[in-house]
């Protein structure tokens, strides 16, 4: 679906040149859950902007299902972010003066009016129902994460991408983030999940271990498990 071949990126600043990633290789699967685990720094969100078409890459090239996107036009990279890709952060990114139900349907919206009926289905989906007339900062952390994981699949991406998506959460609200992120692979959609949570790793498909910019080791997990099998602790 989504390939990395022989990526190259740095950061110029100035005469500070620093090398984010090195000769990356990798390949992103439908119907696949994909980790990609690092230490802090090692080049994980770098990776994921670059597959989002949310930064460019130095050298190499970024093929998704056989067209290459870096060298694409503004107009067909803004159509791949805005029609294929999903991002959820870290920190949630919710619009502050719109309600729960409102954030999602601006995402249903993007795709035509007439998917606004389907938010309360997306709400339901990941149990935020009940508080669609609030605002996010009338929610708790795990509430808003699921907002915009909602906010996320409105869109109907085939691409999840999402970048610590429970580094601000308790391990008890994680284990509910990562069972709605599983469950929203299908045959149409392949979700990627960095972290630096090496338990994360057991419930994915494809492990992509990343260091110092290089990818060390990719591990595929021919039976995953699920997030209820896990040791949290
Ligand atoms: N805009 C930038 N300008 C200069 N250097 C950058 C920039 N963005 C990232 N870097 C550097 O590139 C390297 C990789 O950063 P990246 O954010 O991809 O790592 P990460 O694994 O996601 O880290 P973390 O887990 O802390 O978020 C780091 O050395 C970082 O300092």
């Amino acid at each position: 679906m989504l390939e990395l071949v022989n990526i190259n990126k740095q950061y110029k600043n100035g005469s500070e040149v620093t090398v984010a990633l090195k000769d990356i290789n990798l390949t992103i699967r439908k119907n696949e859950l994909t980790v990609i685990l690092g230490p802090s720094g090692s080049g994980k969100s770098t990776t994921l902007n670059i597959l989002g078409g949310m930064d460019n890459p130095s050298s190499g090239e970024v093929i998704y299902e056989g067209e290459r996107i870096e060298t694409s036009s503004l107009k067909a990279l803004t159509s791949y972010r805005k029609n294929i890709v999903g991002f959820v952060f870290q920190f949630y990114n919710l619009i502050s003066n719109l309600t729960v139900e409102e954030n999602v349907a601006i995402s249903a919206r993007l795709r035509g009016k007439q998917f606004e009926k389907e938010v309360p289905n997306y709400m339901k989906q990941v149990d935020v129902y009940k508080r669609r007339n609030n605002f996010p900062d009338q929610l708790s952390g795990g509430e808003m994460q699921r907002v915009s994981i909602a906010r996320a699949l409105a869109k109907k991406p085939k691409l999840l991408l999402c970048d610590e998506p429970t580094g601000a959460l308790d391990t008890q609200t994680s284990q509910r983030v990562f069972g709605i992120l599983k469950k929203s692979v299908d045959a149409e959609t392949a979700v990627v999940i960095v972290t630096h949570n090496p338990l994360v790793a057991g419930i994915a498909n494809q492990v992509i271990k990343i260091k110092d910019g290089r990818i060390e080791e990719t591990v595929e997990n021919s039976n995953p498990l699920e997030v209820e099998e896990i040791d949290w602790e």
